[in-house]
Formats: C-alpha cells, sequence, structure tokens
C-alpha cells in the first residue's frame, strides 16, 4: 500500500451521519442498520468474497501487518462482524486470547462464534466500548465507520482504550478520484455486485439491503474528515494509504 493523508483528499471535518436524510432519529438508524447486519450475516462471508473477488483476506492481513500488528499484543477488533478481520489478527498475535471482537449484531456475533474459538466476542458499539482504559495494544475496525454516526464518540472510545502509543487502524472503502475509476466503480457497485449478490443470496432480494450497501458506499466518510476526526480525538500522525483508489487503510498512534 502507498499513499499518504494529503493524496487521500480533503473532506472536511464535519460529522458525517450516513443515511441521517432517512432515519432522522439515531436509534432508528442504529435499530435499521442492526436488523440489516443480523439479516445478512449467514451470506456476509459469501458476499465479501464475491465483492472483494476472494482478495478480502490477504488484503486484511498485509493491512494489520503493515500497521504494525505483531505476536503477542493485545487487539481489539471493533465491528468484528463474522470475523474476517479478527481470523487475521489472530494468524498474527499467535493466541485468540489475546484479540476480542466487538459488534452490536447478535447475528454477525453468532457467526463469529463459529469461526473463532477462543475469541472473547462482545456485543457492544464503537461509541461505547466495554473495556477499561489501556487495556490494548491495537485496535481495528474493518469497513463500518460508514454506520457509525458520530465519529468523534467512537474514536475518544479508541483513544481511551488503547495504551499510549497503541496504533489505530481503520479499513474503508473510498470514492475513487479519477474519472475512469470512478465509472468503473459505479458499474462495480451498482450493477455487477448487485446481480452478483441477488444470485448469492436470494432470500434477500428486498433491494433494500443493496439500497443499503449503495448508499453507504456514496456516502462513505471523506479521508479529510477520519483524519481530522482522529487529530481532535487527540490520535498523533494519522495517515491513510490508498490501494487501487479505492481500498483505504487508516492509521494513528495513541
Ligand atoms: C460491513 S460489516 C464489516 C465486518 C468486518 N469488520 C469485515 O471486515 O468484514 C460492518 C459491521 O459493523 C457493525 N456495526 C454497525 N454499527 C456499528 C457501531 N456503531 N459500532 C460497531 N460496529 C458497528 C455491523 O453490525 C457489521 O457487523
Amino acid at each position: 500500500m502507498t499513499g499518504s493523508a494529503s493524496e487521500a483528499g480533503q473532506g472536511g471535518t464535519a460529522p458525517h451521519p450516513v443515511l441521517a436524510h432517512r432515519y432522522a432519529r439515531a436509534e432508528e438508524r442504529e435499530g435499521f442498520v442492526r436488523a440489516l447486519f443480523d439479516a445478512t450475516a449467514p451470506h456476509y462471508d459469501r458476499i465479501d468474497r464475491i465483492f472483494s473477488l476472494g482478495t478480502g483476506p490477504g488484503y486484511r492481513r498485509r493491512a494489520l501487518r503493515e500497521a504494525g500488528l505483531r505476536p503477542g499484543m493485545r487487539v481489539l477488533d471493533v465491528a468484528v462482524g463474522t470475523g474476517l478481520v479478527a481470523r487475521q489478527a489472530v494468524t498474527i498475535t499467535g493466541d485468540p486470547a489475546l484479540v476480542t471482537g466487538l459488534d452490536p449484531s447478535e447475528g454477525m456475533l453468532a457467526e463469529a462464534r463459529k469461526s473463532l474459538p477462543g475469541v472473547t466476542l462482545i456485543q457492544g458499539r464503537a461509541e461505547r466500548i466495554p473495556l477499561p482504559d489501556a487495556s490494548v495494544d491495537f485496535l481495528s475496525m474493518g469497513y463500518a465507520l460508514r454506520h457509525v454516526a458520530d465519529l468523534g464518540a467512537a474514536f475518544a472510545e479508541y483513544r481511551r482504550v488503547l495504551r499510549p502509543g497503541g496504533t489505530v487502524l481503520l479499513l474503508e472503502i473510498g470514492r475513487p478520484e479519477s474519472r475512469l475509476a470512478h465509472l468503473i466503480e459505479r458499474f462495480y457497485m451498482g450493477a455487477a455486485i448487485p446481480a452478483l449478490c441477488w444470485i448469492a443470496a436470494p432470500r434477500h432480494r428486498s433491494g433494500e439491503l443493496m439500497k443499503y450497501y449503495w448508499e453507504t458506499i456514496e456516502a462513505c466518510v471523506p479521508a479529510g474528515t477520519i483524519l481530522g476526526a482522529l487529530s481532535d480525538a487527540g490520535f498523533t500522525a494519522p495517515s491513510c494509504a490508498t490501494e487501487l483508489e479505492v481500498f483505504r487503510a487508516y492509521t494513528a498512534r495513541a
């Protein structure tokens, strides 16, 4: 991965509530997102394999390594989902007991339990983490910033639970800047992926799921907003590495 904060583009530091126009009240939106992920959970890994053309596990492992995850470190994986990041963290730390996963969706946690024996899994949200101060060395979050309404609250919690000098790694999808890449992304996200998911998860043809994914990708939190919110929360050296103009890995030190 290459790149820097300045290459990642500017987005201002204003809060970026996703889908605020559809779900005026935070609890309504949280309920919708939780129900959506509960319903998607059994299909999530298959959809991720299609979406990433099988590169997801390797990319997640590489990002963790490049951000400095090493054997013996205590890890909190926020938005653990079915465990796609946490599984890679276990292979690096070498001990599942060092890894904790947090997610609000019981359906996602049920899937994670199947593939993460020995990992502590907790139901909860990024904005309120039920762990003591300075209790982890490394905190990761994969593809979930879009769902967090209050970035400031989440990042304050990340800083609190990380030990001084600990690392935060945020994996996200960003909108590509070049016109060609943007057109490819629009076709991929707007036509190819919905069609593949339609085939892969036929019970979820509601359209609501793909509409939500599409809207959250269109409404991705801009890089400048993420980097600004990390600095505001007291993190140092925030930076962003970009791969294929779309996959972004943000790191910073507590
Ligand atoms: C797209 S999945 C990502 C799962 C996994 N991290 C990965 O890399 O594939 C997004 C996850 O974020 C979770 N989530 C939604 N809102 C959240 C919040 N406020 N705090 C923590 N997790 C949240 C969802 O329940 C879901 O499991």
